[in-house]
């Protein structure tokens, strides 16, 4: 069979041989990544590396790579949004598995271990700010997994059509997609001072988590249906805006994906924690450790 060849439009390599958005060089890139949300982050991650070997900066993709406790690693900030995620994960598979000389697909597949640490807004009332959650179960109201073929083959669809169907879903927004954490890796990561969670990753902030400010929701009531749900007995834990498409892509891509996030806000109690950082800055730490 003939080697896929990518053209110049689709994957897109800067003068210096660095990749479009994130400016690596396929010679940086590291087996361990820790993705964070915000590019200052990665400051306070890099801090507990034993040695930095690069740093690159392009828009809010900030990436520092070093070791820790000896092991090759790199943080890197992927910005806000699952739209984010795509460019992320494309260009992060690109740099492991395509030949950047010949624009070929490598025959050796290799498979990237990538740990999300974020923050979260919770959507059960006993998550207490704070609260490192796993996201074993994540729920994309993005639509980013839906443009590539295989969707239905890494998601859980019976799983799709009972959520679809308790929370009446409007049809007007995206088909949710719901898809599962790297086992393997959450049990290397997670211990009981984490929670085991199903998390929703929304499409923005406000409307799109049912924050109302100035402007009405389109569907008030779908947060507190969200609440209500229970799929094989287990509720949707919370928010954030990247799980679903990491995890997703990882699947179809072949790497090793979970997210974590800590509790900066609790929807139902209405409670939010301004001064999450040192929360954050423990999570990171733990991370490190198991990673
Ligand atoms: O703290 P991070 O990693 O950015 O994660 C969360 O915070 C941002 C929104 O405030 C979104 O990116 C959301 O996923
Ligand atoms: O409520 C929250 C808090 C942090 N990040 C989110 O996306 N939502």
């Amino acid at each position: 069979m003939d080697k896929k060849v990518i053209g110049s439009s689709e994957m897109i390599i800067n003068p210096d041989g660095s990749i479009f958005h994130l400016h690596l060089l396929p010679e940086q890139l590291c087996d361990r990544i820790i993705l964070v949300g915000d590019p200052g982050r990665v400051d306070m991650v890099a801090s507990f590396f034993d040695t930095k070997t690069f740093e690159v900066s392009s828009r809010e993709f900030h990436t520092i790579g070093g070791t820790y406790k000896g092991k090759p690693i790199m943080c890197l900030s992927h910005g806000i949004g699952p739209d984010n995620i795509d460019i992320v994960l494309n260009e992060l598979d690109a740099l492991a598995n395509v030949d950047f000389n010949t624009r070929e697909v490598k025959e050796q597949h290799r498979t990237l271990t990538l740990v999300r640490i974020g923050t979260s807004g919770a959507l059960q009332p006993e998550l207490i700010l704070g609260t490192p959650v796993i996201a074993e179960r994540s729920i994309g109201f993005d639509g980013v997994l839906n443009y590539y073929a295989g969707r239905n083959e890494v998601s859980d669809l019976d799983f799709e059509r009972e959520f679809c169907s308790f929370v009446d879903w409007n049809p007007q927004l995206a088909s949710p997609y719901v898809v599962k954490s790297c086992h393997e890796l959450v049990e290397q990561i997670g211990r009981d001072d984490m929670v085991r969670g199903c998390t929703i990753s929304a499409v923005g902030f406000y409307g799109p988590q049912g924050r109302e400010l100035r402007l009405p929701l389109a569907s008030p009531g779908l947060n507190s249906r969200i609440e209500q749900f229970r799929y094989h007995g287990r509720p949707v834990t919370n928010y954030e805006m990247e799980s679903a498409p990491l995890q997703g892509l990882a699947l179809l891509m072949g790497h090793r994906a979970m997210t974590v996030c800590s509790i900066i806000a609790n929807r139902v109690n209405t409670t939010a924690s301004p001064n999450y950082k040192t929360a954050v800055k423990d999570l990171v730490k733990t991370v490190l450790e198991r990673i």
